[in-house]
């Protein structure tokens, strides 16, 4: 840091490179390793992409509310959240209770999306979330997403799949996924993927 007032900054291109080197070694170590499936590692940087979104939230004004994103599931693969000081994200438990993400400095935080709920067929869940802005401080994320890419099916590996865990959702296309997502009946859809491709009992 430079001797000049109060600035503070992070140099983002370092923290984006190391959040991009960060979330295939998480899908390693953390998914496909506890589940014996390390084989499919090549297979699965094969059908991933990258976005990397930064994010701001403004102090709510007097009167406004302070929700700052609302409650979803992300539709992707993995998502990686790294933010400035200002605390705001929260998870909903199984309980349908809310409670605050304490992020310590220089962490990131790690949620499954649907995408990694159908790849595992239902094995690893997709955590419900919102932003809360309750410290009236403006507040910074870096989000660094993987996404499947458009054309390539999304299919559960067959270990994911046996008379104990029959299959849950038939495969798709991420981008086919993508338009039905867009639509207005869709959008707000608690678990978008399950209506899109769940296998109906
Ligand atoms: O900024 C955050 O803390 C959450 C962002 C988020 O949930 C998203 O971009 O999907
Ligand atoms: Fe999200």
């Amino acid at each position: 840091m430079w001797p000049d007032g109060n600035r503070q900054f992070c140099d983002s291109i370092e923290v984006y490179s190391k959040m991009l080197t960060k979330i295939d070694e998480i899908v390693r170590t953390m998914v496909l390793e506890s589940l014996n499936l390390e084989k499919y590692m090549d297979e699965h940087m094969e059908l991933t992409s990258y976005i990397v979104r930064v994010n701001k939230y403004r102090t709510p004004e007097k009167d406004e509310s302070d929700i700052g994103l609302l409650s979803h599931a992300d539709k992707n693969l993995l998502t990686i959240l790294h933010q400035n000081e200002v605390e705001g994200l929260e998870l909903e438990n199984k309980d349908g209770e809310w409670f605050k993400v304490k992020f310590s400095p220089n962490s990131f935080v790690v949620m499954a999306g649907e995408t990694f709920n159908v790849w595992t067929n239902g094995r690893i869940h997709a955590a419900t979330h919102r932003v809360v802005l309750s410290e009236h401080k403006d507040r910074f994320t870096i989000g660094v997403f993987s996404v499947p890419k458009w054309d390539t099916p999304v299919k559960a590996p067959e270990e994911m799949v046996d008379e104990e865990h029959p299959l849950l959702f038939n495969p798709f296309r991420y981008g086919e996924f993508a338009m039905f997502f867009c639509k207005k009946e869709n959008v707000n859809d608690k678990f978008a993927l399950k209506k899109y491709c769940g296998v109906s009992f």
